[in-house]
C-alpha cells in the first residue's frame, strides 16, 4: 500500500495528525515542514522576482500560507498578504505578526490590493465547516475573476473535504497541493472544475499512524499503476489454452445499435481473452463477422424491431459454458426476457446500458438479491439514478457503497471520476481520466474490456472489484494516450480500442 493509493476523509486526516502531535511532533514544526515543501514546489513553478499574492485564512491553512509568504519573501519574490479576518488561531497569528514585522504588505480589503502575477490560496483547508458567505464569498469571486494562476494549499478554499461540494463559493485553482494524503473530496467529480492539477505533497506521515486510523487495508483507495499491474492476467501461463484463458459471452447489439456490439467486441479483443462469443440479432451477424473474424458470432432470433428476442446458443452450449457474460450494450429495451434469463443463471455477469434499464424496470434490488453469483453493474449517472432512485449521488463514493451493499453487486459508477464499490464498501476511485472519453460508445468498449479481463481471472483469487478497477484504469489510460496523440476531440470509440494495447506496451 503506497501513500498515492490512500484516500482519507477530513475526520480520518485529523485523527492521523492528532496521533503525530500526541507522539511529540510540535504543530509549529510540522507547519514549517509542510510549508517549506510547498515553497520548494512554488519556487520551481514561479519565475524568481514575480509578484505573489497570498490569501490567508484564520486557521492552520492560513498558517501554512503565511510560512509560504515568508519563505517566498526571503527567496526573492515580491509578496503581499490578503488577510481579512479579525481573529486568527494562535500559531497563525504569530506567523502573521512576524510577516508584518518583515515589512510584507498586508491588506484586509480586496479593493486595496496591488496587482500580482500569481495567487496562493490558504483561506480554508480541512477546517471549513460551513458555507462561505458575505465578504469572504465576495473576495473568492473577486480572485476567481482576476484570472490569475492560483495554487491552493491542501484543497481549494470552499470545497467540502469529503464530498468535494462547493460550500457557497470556492477558489478555482490552477494547481492544488494536497497535503500528506489524498482528501476524498479531490477525487469527487463535483470538485474537478476547481482543483486544477492536483499534486500530493508527502510530508512523511508514519505508515503506522495511517494503519491505526484506516486499518491494515484502507477501504477507499485510488487506482494506481501498481494495483493494476498486480491484477492483469500477465504473464500468461506457458501451458494455457484458449478455454483456460477465459470464455466471454457478450450479449449486445440490435439492428438499431449494431455498432455497440462491434465496439464491445473490440474492447474484449484487447483484453486478450481466450475465447470470445458474441450473441447478436441474426440480421447483424455478417457485419460482426467482418469486424471480429476471431469471435464466434451467434445469430439469434429477433423481434420485429430488430432486437434479440431470445438466445439461441449453438449445439450443446449452455450459459454455464461461459466464464463470464457481459450483457447490455445496444440491446434496446425489447430484450427483457434475455436479461431475466442471464440474471437467473449462475454465471458471473456484467450488466450495462440497456440491461440496466431493463433491470431498473423489473426491480433492481429485489431481482439482484436472489442472485448467488457475482454481478457487476456499470451505470453512468443517468442509469444509476434509474436503478437506485432513492440513493443521492452528490457523494458518489457513498452512493456506490450504498448501491453495492443493497444489491450484493460490484457497482461501477461511470463518469469523470469513476468510483467502484464491492458490497462490503471497499472502494476504488479512478483519479486519472480525460473528458475526451465523453463520447457515445466509449462505455461499450469498457464493457467488453472488463468482460474479457473478468473471464481471464474468473478462477483466480483476484477480487472482482480489483479486476473492474483494472479495466477502468486501462480504458482511461487508453483515452489519455489517444488524446495526447489525436487531441481531445480525436478520441472516437473505435480509435479508443486501438490504443488499449498501446497502454500495456507503455506500462508493462
Ligand atoms: N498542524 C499543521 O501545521 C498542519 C496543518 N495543516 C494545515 O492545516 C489545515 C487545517 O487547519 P484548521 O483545522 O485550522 O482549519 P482551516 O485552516 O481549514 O480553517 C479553520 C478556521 O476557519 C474557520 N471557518 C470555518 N469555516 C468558515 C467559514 N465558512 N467562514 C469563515 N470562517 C470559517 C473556523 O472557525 C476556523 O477558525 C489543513 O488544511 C492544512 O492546510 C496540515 O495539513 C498539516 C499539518
Ligand atoms: N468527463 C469525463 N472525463 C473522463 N471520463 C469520462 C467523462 N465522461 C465520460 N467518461 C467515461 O466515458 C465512458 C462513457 O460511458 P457511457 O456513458 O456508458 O457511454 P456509452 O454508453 O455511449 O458508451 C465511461 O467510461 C466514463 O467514465
Ligand atoms: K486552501
Amino acid at each position: 500500500m503506497t501513500k498515492e493509493q490512500i484516500v482519507v476523509t477530513s475526520a480520518q486526516m485529523c485523527d492521523i495528525e492528532g496521533r503525530i502531535f500526541a507522539a511529540g511532533m510540535p504543530v509549529a514544526a510540522l507547519m514549517e515542514k509542510v510549508a517549506g515543501l510547498i515553497s520548494d514546489r512554488l519556487q520551481v513553478i514561479i519565475p524568481k522576482g514575480r509578484c505573489v499574492g497570498i490569501l490567508v485564512g484564520p486557521g492552520h491553512n492560513g498558517g501554512d500560507a503565511l510560512v509560504v509568504a515568508r519563505e517566498l519573501h526571503f527567496r526573492g519574490y515580491q509578496v503581499w498578504i490578503y488577510q481579512p479576518f479579525s481573529k486568527l488561531k494562535e500559531l497563525t497569528n504569530q506567523h502573521f505578526q512576524y510577516a508584518q514585522s518583515l515589512g510584507i504588505p498586508c491588506f484586509q480589503e480586496t479593493d486595496k490590493l496591488p496587482s500580482c502575477d500569481f495567487l496562493v490560496d490558504g483561506l480554508f483547508g480541512l477546517g471549513l465547516e460551513r458555507e462561505i458567505t458575505d465578504s469572504i464569498a465576495y473576495a473568492i469571486n473577486y480572485f476567481n475573476e482576476s484570472n490569475k494562476q492560483v495554487f491552493s494549499i491542501d484543497l481549494p478554499s470552499g470545497l467540502h473535504t469529503d464530498t468535494g461540494a462547493v460550500l457557497g463559493t470556492a477558489i478555482r485553482a490552477t494547481q492544488t497541493f494536497c497535503l500528506g494524503l489524498w482528501k476524498q473530496g479531490l477525487l469527487q467529480e463535483q470538485a474537478l472544475e476547481y482543483i486544477g492539477k492536483p499534486e500530493l505533497i508527502d510530508f512523511d506521515i508514519p505508515l503506522a499512524d495511517i494503519h491505526t486510523v484506516l486499518g491494515e487495508v484502507p477501504k477507499i483507495k485510488r487506482i494506481t499503476q501498481t494495483t493494476v499491474i498486480a491484477s492483469l492476467p500477465l504473464p500468461r501461463s506457458p501451458i494455457t489454452h484458449k478455454y483456460k484463458s477465459g470464455h466471454l459471452l457478450l450479449i449486445c447489439g440490435s439492428r438499431r445499435y449494431a455498432g455497440s456490439a462491434i465496439l464491445s467486441g473490440l474492447g474484449a479483443r484487447a483484453s486478450g481473452v481466450g475465447m470470445l462469443s458474441i450473441a447478436v440479432p441474426e440480421s447483424v451477424k455478417t457485419l460482426l463477422v467482418s469486424h471480429l473474424p476471431e469471435a464466434l458470432i451467434i445469430g439469434c432470433p429477433e423481434t420485429e424491431t430488430g432486437a434479440i428476442s431470445h438466445l439461441q446458443l449453438p449445439g450443446k452450449t449452455h450459459l454455464s459454458s461461459f466464464s463470464v457474460i457481459a450483457c447490455g450494450p445496444g440491446l434496446t429495451q425489447d430484450s427483457t426476457p434475455i436479461v431475466q434469463q442471464v440474471i437467473e443463471s449462475q454465471v458471473p455477469l456484467i450488466l450495462d446500458a440497456d440491461a440496466l434499464n431493463i433491470l431498473a424496470q423489473i426491480g433492481t434490488i429485489s431481482t439482484l438479491q436472489k442472485r448467488q453469483t457475482t454481478t457487476v453493474l456499470s451505470p453512468h449517472t443517468g442509469e444509476f439514478h434509474r436503478l437506485f432512485p432513492d440513493i443521492s449521488y452528490t457523494d458518489r463514493v457513498k452512493a456506490v457503497q450504498t448501491a453495492a451493499a443493497q444489491t450484493g453487486a460490484v457497482v461501477l459508477l461511470k463518469g469523470a471520476r469513476t468510483a467502484i464499490s464491492n458490497p462490503q464498501g471497499v472502494v476504488w476511485i479512478n483519479s486519472e481520466s480525460t473528458p475526451a472519453l465523453a463520447r457515445g460508445g466509449s462505455g461499450d468498449v469498457l464493457t467488453g474490456l472488463m468482460g474479457g479481463l473478468l473471464a481471464q481471472t474468473a478462477n483466480k483469487q483476484t477480487p472482482i472489484e480489483d479486476v473492474v478497477a483494472t479495466a477502468t484504469w486501462w480504458h482511461s489510460q487508453a483515452g489519455i494516450l489517444a488524446a495526447e496523440e489525436r487531441t481531445e476531440l480525436g478520441v472516437d470509440a473505435f480509435s479508443l480500442t486501438q490504443y488499449l494495447m498501446k497502454v500495456l506496451q507503455a506500462f508493462t
